[in-house]
């Protein structure tokens, strides 16, 4: 039997550049499984595809210059891109829901918070008014608002950022879904908010079941959140593992770059922080072999010419890189993170 809820293969997502001639290739062959309950974390720079494959399985994308060129979302053995607007707007919000970083735009500034709460219950299930009402209540209790019954008949402005966050949490759950999709829900809150705001997740998570996809670039959220990670690079996944795996053997030379350049993974203050050197691609003027071939600290030759294909480190981690890969001859390995690889021996068969 499948344990996976959702299952994305091969996704390839392109816009319209806006001079109206090139595609910009936003996702790239993404694919990846998500368990029943389980919390996979997508991370990766600003630009690489996250909010874009998120969008794609929930079809948010803009229709005026967004195309899904290739791909399938299995869910409930059915796959999501051949539904009918009419069949993902049921799907929408009740078997998935999302939570984006800011929660205004999930929550109509002229309707108080009731009366939003109370129509997202309407759209899925049919209620007596009063059993709505209730529910609605217990929902605000449920994420921690105060006085739930008061706080119905406020509108989004009279709540601070952390509470209005709460909300949008309340009316995503409010539906039990299966799947639920967080880009950087916390994000904008600031650091003790954010782990009120994790750590409800988390809760909720228990109870319910639901499994979560958290968009973050934030590696101490994945910590605190993720059983799972996938790391994205120009809209591609270039490495999929458990925390554990990426934490402390990442293979991905962007990966490896990655955690030395983010600040919440360092406890110690004499760890300098290192950042990525370069910038990604033109996601419009792909180069021809591997996407990060340019910034990386250890490039072979093949590297400039074809693509790497996935690698299977263990049964749990894979990963995209000519130097996880048979084919390419043995090259000096990294000796400590960061480090470089001696240039003379990097040859391929
Ligand atoms: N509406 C759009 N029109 C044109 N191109 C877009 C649009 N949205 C995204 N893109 C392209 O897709 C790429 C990936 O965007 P995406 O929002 O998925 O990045 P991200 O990894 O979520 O970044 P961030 O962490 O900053 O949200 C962008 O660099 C941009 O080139």
């Amino acid at each position: 039997m499948e344990d996976y809820i959702l299952k994305v293969d091969n996704l390839h997502v392109s816009f319209r550049s806006h001079d109206d001639i090139g595609e910009i290739k936003a996702v790239r062959g993404v694919s990846f499984e998500l368990k029943k309950g389980e919390t996979l974390a997508i991370v990766g720079e600003s630009g690489s595809g996250k909010s874009v494959t998120a969008k794609s399985l929930m079809r948010l994308l803009p229709k005026q210059n967004s195309m899904i060129k290739q791909g399938s979302v299995i869910y409930e053995k059915k796959d999501l891109l051949k539904y009918s607007n009419k069949e993902m707007q049921k799907i929408r919000g009740s078997e998935i829901s999302m939570i984006f970083q800011d929660p205004m735009t999930s929550l109509n500034p002229t309707m108080t918070i009731g009366k939003q709460i109370i129509e997202g219950l309407r759209k899925h299930q049919v209620m007596e008014k009063k059993e709505v009402i209730k529910r609605a209540t217990e929902l605000l209790e449920l994420v921690g608002i105060p006085s739930p019954k008061e706080r119905m008949k406020n509108f989004p402005h009279q709540f601070s950022g952390g509470m209005r966050q709460r909300v949008v949490i309340a009316m995503a759950l409010a539906s039990n879904p299966t799947v639920l999709l967080a880009d950087e829900p916390t994000t904008a809150l600031d650091v003790t908010i954010q782990a009120q705001i994790l750590e409800l997740m988390k809760n909720l998570q228990k109870k319910t079941g639901t499994a979560i996809i958290i968009i973050t670039h934030d590696l101490g959220v994945v910590a605190s959140m993720a059983q799972r990670v996938a790391v994205m690079y120009a809209g591609e996944i270039v490495e999929t593992g458990t925390v554990d795996e990426i934490f402390y053997e990442p293979k991905h030379p962007y990966t490896i770059g990655l955690l030395l350049s983010m600040p919440k993974l360092h406890s110690s203050r004499s760890l300098k922080l290192i950042p990525i050197p370069g910038t990604p691609p033109d996601l419009g003027q792909l180069p021809e072999g591997c996407a990060f071939a340019a910034r990386c600290p250890s490039v072979m030759k093949v590297c400039h010419t074809f693509p790497p294909t996935m690698t299977e480190v263990s049964e749990t981690h894979v990963v995209s890189c000519w130097l996880e890969d048979k084919r390419a001859t043995r090259v000096e390995r990294l000796s400590e993170l960061g480090g470089s690889v001696n240039e003379g021996k990097r040859k391929v068969n």
